[in-house]
């Protein structure tokens, strides 16, 4: 969601314990999150449709067999209208929008009425909130919680499984129940789903870093938590498999609260919202109304459905997290990561990996690349790549310049270096483009070697999930080939006399492209 997206834009690095020694970290790895004319021929609506039921995992990955006994199909009308009767009895005051299905995203909020421009909705009072100050049912397990000083996230994903468990004992088993049983998210991919559907994009080692992240956070928690009060947090209900539906349901809805000084919680009813590109409005909780709300960018008449931004994310972010990539071309935010690295063969190749080290980079880093341009840091790095020996001794200032930690001189420029570092940069995106044209031109004849229908179904589904990502990422590349390569032209035929590439911001991303 726009907020939640927000947490995860810093990598975050969380210790907690009791015990100093004993130490559980989560790092919530990120990045970098919309949706244009919201249309049919989105992924997600594509006649291809699965309730992602099985992932049936091989060793090392997050088994998927069975699945969380609590939450529901996402298309399912009737946990949505307890749901929403629930909130009704429960403070949440008149709506002018309704849970509906709806075309983009499954479920969501649908104008009852019209909705002015400028106007403000949703009013969701603190009290429907999920947060770490919530009450647990089971007091004694938030107390060891508590005990232990857990970090938001993994604290806030064993209250949801706590409560879950719980069934309609918890408070919240209206809210429960009507939330998905398998968020979309790239943690419900395999290995080898992610290898061979990802194989092209950056996006798939992000993936793994989360999962990564996620089922060493719950071991942390295992080890050092739960098998102390196995009667309080029994294997049955607290295990990887409800860590990791847990975790998507925070990844996919949390949302952080910047005038609650940057909280984090679930809102129910407010997180029925969808994303799209072509808004700009987020969730934010108002002092004088008391409640979450957010102000609308735009008018809706009665049965369009309500938007929100969940943030200025790429497509390979918003599958990361949300599970969809939004139609090609149609994300102004969209970006693709190449990965570049210091040559093997380069004379200088102890000294320029020591510069970066010293900067906090390592011998390969990604760098993202938009429609627009590309960072100054990653000219900066090209520049490192290509300088010649006799230049180490400004091997320090590139690779300074490089790391985006650097403020005082971020835009360096070495004229005659120019012309090899955008070779390289060049070379950079023409093996990465050669790598997802071979996956694209392959995913035409990829055997799904399943027979069983869901799986074929989910198989399909996540094919063109990775089909439209991969299109869109290669569209980028496409687009800067040709600028370098024009660029390159000019330089060589001499007709350039000033490189003039770096003019224009576009939100932290210098503009080379016109
Ligand atoms: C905060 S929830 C929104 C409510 C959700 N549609 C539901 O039925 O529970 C976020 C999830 O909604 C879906 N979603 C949101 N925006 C979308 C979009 N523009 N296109 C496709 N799916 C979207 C994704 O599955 C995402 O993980």
């Amino acid at each position: 969601m726009a907020e939640a997206s927000r947490i995860l834009q810093t990598t975050l690095v969380h210790t907690f314990s009791q015990n100093p020694k004993s130490q559980i970290t989560l790092r919530a790895h990120s990045n970098r999150r919309s949706f244009p004319p919201i249309s049919k021929s989105s992924s997600l609506f594509r006649p291809i449709r699965c309730s992602v039921t099985t992932a049936s995992g091989g060793g090392g990955e997050i088994a998927t067999q069975i699945g969380v006994p609590w939450g529901c199909e996402t298309d399912s009308a009737e946990n949505a209208s307890a749901l929403q009767k629930w909130l009704s009895e429960s403070g949440l005051p008149p709506q002018k929008m309704a849970i509906q299905r709806v075309e983009v995203g499954e479920r969501g909020l649908v104008a009852l009425k019209n909705i002015r421009k400028g106007e403000n909705l949703l009013f969701v009072p603190p009290s429907l909130f999920i947060t770490a100050d919530s009450e647990w049912s089971n007091r004694e397990a938030g107390e060891v919680m508590k005990r232990y000083n857990v970090p938001d996230w993994p604290f806030l994903a064993t209250y949801l499984i706590s409560e879950a468990g719980l069934k309609s004992s918890s408070r919240w088993s209206n809210y429960i129940s009507a939330l998905p049983r398998q968020p979309y998210s790239l943690l419900y991919w395999t290995r080898s789903e992610l290898d061979r559907y990802l194989e092209a994009s950056e996006i798939r080692q992000r993936a793994i870093d989360r999962i990564n992240d996620v089922t060493g956070t719950y071991n942390d928690l295992r080890e050092k938590i739960f098998s102390k009060y196995p009667a309080l947090f029994p294997e049955e209900v607290f295990n990887m498999e409800s860590f990791k539906w847990a975790f998507g349901i925070l990844f996919s809805r949390l949302v952080r609260l910047p005038s609650m000084n940057g909280r984090v919680a679930l809102v129910p009813w407010a997180d029925m919202l969808n994303h799209s590109c072509e808004v700009e409005t987020f969730l934010d909780y108002d002092k004088s109304s008391q409640g979450v709300v957010f102000t609308t960018d735009r008018a809706y008449q009665p049965g369009e459905q309500v938007f929100i931004s969940y943030g200025k994310k790429s497509n390979g972010e918003l599958l990361l997290s949300y599970g969809f990539v939004p139609r090609e071309g149609t994300n102004p935010r969209d970006s693709v990561e190449i990965s570049l690295s210091l040559l093997k063969y380069d004379d200088c190749y102890k000294e320029k990996s020591e510069a970066l080290k010293k900067h906090g980079l390592s011998a390969s880093q990604c760098y993202p690349l938009q429609i627009t341009g590309w960072p100054v840091e990653l000219m900066a790095y090209a520049y490192l790549a290509v300088s010649p020996p006799s230049m180490v001794n400004q091997f320090d200032e590139m690779a300074a310049a490089a790391s985006n930690k650097n403020t005082s001189k971020r835009d360096v420029r070495y004229p005659e270096l120019e012309e090899d570092a955008l070779q390289f940069i060049l070379d950079t995106c023409e093996v990465s483009i050669s790598k997802y044209s071979k996956f694209l031109q392959a995913s035409g004849s990829m055997d799904l070697d399943v027979t069983n229908p869901k799986l074929l179904n989910r198989k399909l589904f996540l094919k063109q999930l990775a089909v439209d990502l991969s299109t869109s990422e290669r569209r980028i590349l496409f687009r800067a080939q040709y600028i370098l390569r024009r660029r390159l032209r000019d330089i060589r035929s001499g007709t350039l006399k000033a490189l003039n590439i770096f003019d224009g911001l576009f939100g932290g991303v210098k503009k080379l492209f016109n």
